[in-house]
């Protein structure tokens, strides 16, 4: 999937404020980004412009050759859920379902019936075997995350993205679902687009794109460590 030149502008004249000010960036098919920035610096909207969660006001984002802009509200809603997933800091399940019904929900948003098989080949993928009937409540952290994430394979989207994944997490559990999250890029070929603060849960990334003030100022690839990433950002922080 592709941004072209993405512009993401609130309020009008003196007041207006470029929260992403003409951002271009790829995600390839079978890789995993961590966004970063200082706080302020636009990941989030980034986030919610490439899911097609937010309608940028200039630029073009692109899922699956299609540009989300040309898509009416319905046609938009149905391409998200689609072929996109989305991953929360809250994990964001619903109390009163079993792990197992909410991560058939989007099949039931989409007229379709889910297959039990299809439910318990997701809850494996994400090492949730035989925990298909606890509720939330009875679940731990990790466990609801990774409940959160297997509602959000369910549909096998072209892009995952996760907004702080794993930032209501301990370090242990926090590292567990980073490597769950690099398993479906290494094993699925998923594309997998993650915000984060933490330069050690960046370094499960196969690039890291750094943002300042809407825009990309820097971009890390090839075997990254948690402390170059860390030294990186703390050179972006004067700049802001
Ligand atoms: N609805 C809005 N109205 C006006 N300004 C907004 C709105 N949403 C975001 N902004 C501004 O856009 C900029 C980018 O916000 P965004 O939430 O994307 O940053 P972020 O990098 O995710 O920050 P954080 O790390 O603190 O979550 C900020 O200056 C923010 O104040």
């Amino acid at each position: 999937m592709r941004l072209h030149e993405v512009v993401r502008a609130y309020g009008d004249g003196p007041r207006r404020v470029a929260a992403l000010d003409g951002v271009t960036v790829d995600f390839d098919r079978g890789t995993f980004t961590a966004v970063m920035g200082p706080s302020g610096s636009g990941k989030s909207t980034l986030l919610h412009c490439a899911a097609g969660l937010d309608r940028p006001t200039g630029g073009t984002v692109t899922i699956d050759g299609t540009d989300l802009g040309t898509l009416g509200e319905t046609a938009l809603t149905l391409l998200r859920r689609a072929r996109v997933g989305f991953v929360f800091q809250s994990y964001n399940l619903v109390p009163a379902l079993t792990a197992a019904q909410n991560v058939a929900l989007p099949l039931r948003l989409a007229g379709r019936r889910p297959d039990p098989a299809e439910l318990d080949a997701t809850l494996a993928e994400v090492g949730l075997t035989g925990r298909g009937r606890h509720r939330p409540d009875e679940l731990s952290g990790g466990e609801q995350q990774r409940v959160a994430i297997a509602r959000a394979l369910i549909s096998r989207p072209a892009v995952l993205f996760a907004d702080e994944p794993t930032g209501a997490l301990d370090t242990r559990t926090s590292r567990d679902i980073l490597r769950l999250l690099r398993d479906l890029v290494d094993r699925h070929r998923q594309t997998v687009v993650m915000v984060t603060h933490d330069p050690v849960a960046a370094a499960h990334a196969d690039r890291v794109v750094l943002l300042a003030d809407g825009r990309v100022v820097d971009e890390l690839g090839g075997d990254l460590a948690a402390e170059t990433i860390a030294a990186r950002m703390t050179r972006l922080e004067p700049a802001c």
